[in-house]
């Protein structure tokens, strides 16, 4: 399980982005994350992976605290990809510095082998955001924090890879946080739901 308790965190120390918030995620589970545009959605999103650090809190994976060391067990995936690449790297290192995925994996994502000898500015928006989403599923990664991560995509891209998202979440048990003002993306993909406001969840 993926569990925040009781975290409160400020940009200003004096002033409270969320109050002593707490959050349960386990495996294999969909959970929706909605809220006004500067609610803090995706503050608590980056305190999920360990990218911030709480000023009171913790966050525990699998009964054990979030550490910075080594991989990852938390990914958190942007809504905009170019900005977690290398631009100076061609996207199959970008991918292959995380780990190897199976050909059967890089098709079920709709990514073209010709993709990879690109570098990012020479991929569309969402074809770099699918080999980001690929790039997080390495082996040991166990909860992804998805923060509006097909708002770039095109309908039938957006499906496609929500459906190779669930599938390989469901076969390796992942828990997905999905970040979303899209209430009907939220009610299609997630099986519980909970609203950020006035830095508290309801
Ligand atoms: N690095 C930062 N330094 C100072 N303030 C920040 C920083 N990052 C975010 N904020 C502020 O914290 C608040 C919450 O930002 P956050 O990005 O978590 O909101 P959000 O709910 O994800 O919003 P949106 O739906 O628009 O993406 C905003 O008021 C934002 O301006």
């Amino acid at each position: 399980m993926l569990e925040a308790r009781q975290l409160q965190f400020g940009f200003r120390s004096n002033v409270p982005l969320l109050e002593t918030l707490s959050l349960r995620l386990e495996h294999g589970e969909w959970l929706g994350l909605s809220g006004n545009s500067g609610a803090g959605k995706s503050t608590l999103g980056k305190l999920l992976a360990g990218l911030l650090t709480p000023q009171h809190g913790d966050v525990y994976v699998d009964n054990k605290p979030l550490t910075q060391r080594g991989l990852r067990p938390v990914q958190w995936l942007a809504q905009s990809p170019e900005l977690a690449v290398n631009p100076r790297w061609r996207v199959g290192k970008t991918l292959r510095e995380a780990w190897t995925p199976s050909d059967a994996l890089i098709q079920d994502f709709g990514i073209r082998r010709d993709w990879l000898e690109r570098l990012p500015n020479a991929l569309s928006g969402g074809e770099l955001q699918r080999i980001c989403v690929l790039r997080a599923l390495a082996p040991g990664v166990r909860y992804l924090i998805a923060d509006e991560i097909s708002t770039m995509l095109d309908p039938i891209t957006q499906v496609e890879l929500w459906q190779a998202l669930k599938q390989h979440a469901r076969h390796h048990q992942l828990g997905v946080l999905v970040i979303s003002h899209d209430a009907a993306l939220l009610e299609r993909l997630c099986t519980r739901r909970v609203h950020l406001a006035g830095g508290v969840l309801n």
